[in-house]
């Protein structure tokens, strides 16, 4: 494990598809889920790296594929939104079967009863579940996790993640490693995947891009099955931009 910014560098750009997570990792993260800043220059910098490798970088996060096509708007590449229950992929649009599902509707309705009990507590609902969010109370972790637990639990084909101050109901065949997946399955041979990501959300991803023949960045702390570390989205922006700036021979 390194966190030398310049031996990722040194990886080069001329064989890698780049899959970049979102909060966290391009963006600091923040109270809550709107608050968050996006730098300026990450606008040109996506979008001139996605030119430089021929369109080979994609976004594979957790939030909506509309709430990226919000924060991020002139974004060319394809995005894997919702833990990968939802892509925009060459400008269509594909969602998880449960989208609309009464299922999704009685999950979100449950999760809005639970946080109305849980001070400070806040609900962010997707059209693929919920989260419940406690960064504002940590304290409130465990209740938070028990109602998320029970609300999935009732839910046919949805699960309850963890993630970074928040518990997520979403499906269950949803996964961050399937978009890589697919991503992989359209590359010719000799393509590496790369996964930049910051929560244990990514980790599945970064396994699918190790096993491939590709590497992973893990941005802060916590395990991880990366070969690399960096510590902050500001060292992230930096290595993008060193990559956009390196002469290809
Ligand atoms: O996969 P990602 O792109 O990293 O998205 C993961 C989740 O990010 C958001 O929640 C996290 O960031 C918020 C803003 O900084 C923060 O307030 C919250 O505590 C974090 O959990 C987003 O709200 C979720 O929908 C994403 O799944």
């Amino acid at each position: 494990m390194t966190d030398d910014i310049d031996a990722i560098a040194r990886e080069g750009t001329t064989d890698i598809y780049l899959m970049l997570d979102f909060d966290g990792t391009l963006i600091d993260l923040a109270p809550t889920p709107d608050g968050i800043h996006v730098p300026a220059r990450l606008h040109g910098l996506l979008a001139g790296l996605h030119a430089k490798l021929d369109g080979r970088l994609c976004l594979v996060s957790g939030r909506e594929v509309a709430v990226l096509e919000h924060f991020l708007p002139d974004f060319p590449g394809d995005i894997f939104g919702a833990h990968g229950a939802e892509a925009r992929r060459g400008g269509t649009l594909s969602r998880h079967p449960l989208v609309g599902s009464p299922v999704v509707a009685s999950v979100q309705s449950q999760a809005q009863d639970a946080v109305a009990q849980m001070h400070g507590v806040t609900l962010e609902t997707k059209d693929t579940g919920a989260v419940i969010h406690y960064r504002a109370v940590p304290q409130a972790e465990g209740a938070a996790r028990a109602a998320a637990e029970t609300i999935a639990a009732a839910a046919p084909g949805m699960e309850m993640h963890t993630s970074k101050m928040a518990f997520e109901i979403r499906p269950s065949d949803a996964s961050k490693a399937g978009a890589v997946h697919a991503i992989i399955a359209e590359q010719p041979s000799g393509i590496r995947p790369v996964v930049i990501g910051d929560d244990v959300t990514d980790e599945e991803a970064m396994v699918v891009a190790n096993a491939a023949g590709g590497f992973a960045v893990r941005v802060g702390g916590g395990d991880t099955c990366a070969a690399y570390r960096l510590p902050d989205p500001a060292a992230v922006l930096a290595l993008l931009e060193s990559w956009l700036s390196e002469e290809t021979l």
